[in-house]
């Protein structure tokens, strides 16, 4: 890999916008261009004015005055229909907005009148709230708006919780239609605290009629702690996952707990707000984040698509409105700086030190690990995986693979150990003159050949060096390097390895192993070069004879060394190349390097990659039955191993962490780890490869079938999109690799070969609170080629008495208990304890079941 300095990482550029509620000005190019000066990117305007929202209520008043009570029929039509004798809002006039088409306009966030209510229990609410929303979509449209910020759905309405989402999802899809060119970004909390759901003055909901509304239960609805996202969830799903549908996320004071910071993080969260209130006071009296904010932005930043960070109420742009004043009735008594302070503030006067700590936010942004470094555009994009078997790599792909710091660093070790303890344990080797017989098999470009060398001299063990490589394009390559490089050292195979019939010694060794070292052998069997002794230029032509080849035998590998791993180990058929070779290693003590590998996986959350998989299903039907290889950055991960459900009395994050000084670093916090399982492994040698039958011209396949059948408890509710996989190898040893984000950083820190794969479902399954998400997969085989199946099924617990007779749970047989069914008996075993409440048991009740998808049509050729 290139020499890495921080210094050069640029990170993330925040875009940083103003944002004062009800602003409502005729923006022109003048303007935007004050709004740069300030530092500032880009500000939000209201589409429509107070006028606009006096006429609409006025409108509704005389409305409401002059309504008389339906005539209802004896069948009740009046009472099934929500025809509200509709009330229409006439079109916008000049003074209802303040928008004008212009050069500037694009450069503007539009926001939706808040005080419109589209989840109104009462119809007439609902639909004067609708047309609202569309006539100011519909202007913004016209005046050619990119980018609206929508107030969320109020959720709460009396004794009524959440009821009206599907109405406002419905708007939503409307207006998608109405501005095609536009992003919406629904305005949402983090959680759904009802407490900060109030009403102000002129807005619709309180006006809802009395009859439409349930009377409270007098029970005060809690903190949810997805509801909002829960929200969200309905509304993306009612639209289809629509590419233009985005979150605007609100950050507030108290950030929740991490596993709803970790939703919110898989989401396409492409705008953040943040009011003046969520800042703390640094000594000096300056608005500051808390690290647990400052972690979060600075993961969110990290993402394929940085959101924008919108500033809410810090005061006005300087020079465009009446800075001076208003900043000064901003802060209040208590937080001017001290007479001392005071002197230097007023040197120093910042009339935006929000945006001034925002801006130094972003020149602290931890620097990117040489994975992220070196995915930069690649964070969620799907890529199908290589195929290295069927189809020749370019060199340039090659290259990338040895821009790795690791892994080539890691294959040496692992050599170096194999020759060392080959040495001190004495055994004995295949070759007649005493050396480790040593083939790269899948050499590539040579790299692994380059460390096999080295690590033989640090070894201090002789090697007998072979180089097998079917890609006759880098067989070019090898023999280049075998002349400038290897001083003729290796002995080159242009053949695939299964076919390859194993390194052939001359029979007297003793005598002649010096001059066979730096032979170059064709098309398997075939001499075709052998360079006279100085000479490195390797020519066509062949100059043994008959007489000469015949003093060659073959003989036995004692190591092998490959590298024909994919994001999921066994999917670009190492297992089937290997099992090719495995009767030319030394039977006794013959080593593989890698001895062996496991393929893992985790079901995820992952709405970019599903919305992207959908899309791609449009040209291609088999899009949703193929696995990905993907740099996975927006996923949720569902089962995780912090034990239990997220709560809402969770230690608040950052109650503990205080407000940090602008020069501190930036330390990334952790979200939960995944419970990541293991699908199934392969080793070589392979003791278990069945003799071919003699009755069949193919070698079975079967030997390489696998199955498994895991499940994952699911603390939180959530969606399941697909699962992520990973694998781990070991080389030798204590040599490993593992692209497994469990346990990548103790065993292969900063390795960049490999991103992880991405096995989609079809249709997304809801997973419920304290769930369990159970998966059946599948390794086939036909002896041709090699697929994935893969099916998910979702599980709800419900409680049931023991009386009903089901005590526990009936698990699926499926590995891995839910943790999720252990914590529910334990806390119903404590209340049992203490209070002797009724016995009560649980059952598994199947609440979600995927198609069964398999990638055959996209199969691996052998
Ligand atoms: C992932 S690349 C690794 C290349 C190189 N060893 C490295 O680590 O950079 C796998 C290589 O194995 C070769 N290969 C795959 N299957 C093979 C087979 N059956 N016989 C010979 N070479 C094979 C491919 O052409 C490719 O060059």
């Amino acid at each position: 890999m290139d020499s890495y300095s921080a210094s050069e990482d640029p990170g993330p550029t925040f875009c940083i916008g103003h944002h004062e509620a009800n602003r409502s000005v005729t923006v022109t190019p003048q303007m935007i261009r004050r709004v740069h000066e300030t530092n500032y990117d880009m500000l939000t305007v209201s589409i429509t004015t107070p006028h606009f929202h006096s006429r609409v209520l006025g409108l509704l008043s005389s409305y409401l005055g002059n309504l008389q009570p339906s005539k209802y029929d004896a069948i009740g039509t009046m009472a099934t229909s929500q025809n509200t004798r509709p009330l229409v809002v006439p079109p916008l006039s000049k003074l209802d907005s303040t928008l004008t088409p212009n050069d500037a306009t694009s450069q503007i966030v539009g926001v939706i009148s808040s005080w419109i209510d589209m989840c109104s229990p009462d119809p007439l609410i609902a639909d004067l709230s609708r047309q609202v929303f569309m006539l100011e979509v519909a202007y913004a449209a016209f005046c050619g708006i990119g980018y609206l910020l929508v107030p969320g759905p109020k959720l709460h309405h009396g004794g009524i919780h959440s009821e009206g989402v599907v109405y406002y999802a419905r708007a939503i899809q409307d207006a998608l239609s109405l501005g095609p060119y536009i992003q919406f970004h629904i305005w949402l909390r983090m959680v759904d605290n009802p407490e900060l759901e109030v009403d102000i003055m002129g807005d619709l909901a309180p006006l809802a009629r009395e009859e439409y509304l349930l009377p409270e239960d007098g029970v005060l609805p809690k903190v949810d702690l997805f509801g909002t996202w829960d929200a969200w969830d309905l509304i993306r799903k009612t639209c289809k996952y629509h590419s233009r549908l985005l979150v605007a996320l609100d950050l507030p004071k108290l950030l929740p707990p991490l596993p709803v910071q970790s939703r919110w993080h898989s989401e396409p969260v492409h705008l953040l707000t943040i009011e003046a209130s969520a800042f703390l006071k640094n000594q000096k009296g300056y608005p500051v984040l808390s690290k647990s904010h400052q972690a979060l932005i600075a993961k969110l930043m990290r993402l394929r698509t940085p959101p924008w960070i919108l500033l809410c109420g810090v005061g006005p742009l300087p020079g465009l409105e009446n800075a001076e004043e208003e900043t000064a009735s901003h802060i209040s008594g208590s937080e001017y700086p001290s007479l001392s302070q005071g002197a230097g503030a007023k040197k120093h006067y910042d009339p935006t030190p929000h945006l001034s700590y925002i801006r130094n936010l972003q020149q602290r942004q931890p620097t990117r690990t040489p994975i992220e470094r070196f995915g930069v555009g690649y964070q969620d994009y799907l890529q199908a995986p290589l195929q290295p078997l069927t189809v020749n790599l370019e060199s340039i792909t090659y290259e990338v693979f040895e821009k790795d710091p690791i892994k080539y660093e890691w294959y040496e070790r692992a050599i170096e150990k194999a020759l060392r303890d080959w040495a001190e344990q004495k055994k004995p080797t295949s070759h007649p003159g005493g050396k480790v017989i040593l083939a790269v098999v899948g050499a590539g470009r040579g790299p692994l050949v380059t460390r096999a060398i080295k690590a033989s001299a640090q070894a201090g063990v002789e090697i007998d060096l072979w180089a097998v490589e079917k890609n006759q394009n880098a067989f070019v390559l090898l023999q280049r390097h075998n002349q400038d490089l290897w001083g003729g050292k290796v002995t080159l195979v242009q053949s695939d390895m299964r076919s390859w019939k194993g390194p052939r010694v001359r029979q007297q060794a003793a005598q002649r192993s010096q001059e066979r070292v730096g032979e170059t052998l064709g098309i398997e069997d075939s001499l075709i070069y052998t360079p006279k002794k100085g000479e490195n230029d390797p020519g066509p032509a062949s100059d043994f004879t008959n007489s000469q080849a015949s003093a060659f035998t073959h003989t036995y590998v004692d190591i092998v060394v490959s590298e024909l791993l994919g994001s999921f180990a066994d999917n670009e058929l190492s297992p089937e190349c290997l099992d090719g070779i495995d009767h030319l290693i030394n039977p006794v003590h013959g080593i593989s390097i890698p001895a062996s590998y496991t393929a893992h996986f985790t079901p995820v959350s992952a709405p970019k990659l599903h919305s992207d998989v959908m899309n791609q299903t449009v040209s291609n039907p088999a899009a949703p039955e193929t696995p990905y290889v993907v740099m996975l950055h927006a996923i949720d991960f569902l089962s995780t191993t912090s034990g239990s459900p997220a709560s809402a009395d969770a230690a608040n994050q950052n109650t503990a962490s205080r407000s940090s000084g602008s020069a501190a670093p930036i330390v990334a916090t952790e979200f939960p780890s995944p419970l990541v399982q293991t699908a199934w492994s392969f080793s070589h040698p392979n003791k278990n490869i069945p003799a071919q039958s003699p009755t069949q011209s193919t070698i079975s396949n079967a030997h390489n079938v696998r199955q498994t059948r895991l499940s994952f408890p699911a603390q939180n509710r959530g969606v399941c999109h697909g699962l992520a996989g990973y694998f781990e190898t070991v080389l030798y040893g204590d040599v490993e690799l593992s692209t497994n984000p469990v346990t990548m950083d103790a065993k292969s820190a900063s390795m960049i070969s490999w991103f992880p794969i991405y096995f989609p479902l079809k249709t997304p399954l809801n997973v419920p609170d304290n769930g369990e998400i159970v998966v059946t997969m599948y390794r086939q085989t036909d002896d041709r080629k090699v697929w994935y199946e893969w099916m998910v099924e979702v599980f709800a617990l419900e409680r049931t008495s023991l009386a009903s007779g089901l005590a526990t749970p009936a698990m699926s047989g499926a590995r891995s208990v839910s943790p999720g069914v252990s914590s529910l008996k334990d806390k119903d075993n404590g209340h049992r304890r203490q209070g002797g409440s009724p016995q009560t048991g649980y059952r598994r009740v199947r609440v979600g079941l995927s198609d069964l998808h398999s990638s055959i049509k996209e199969g691996c050729l052998m």
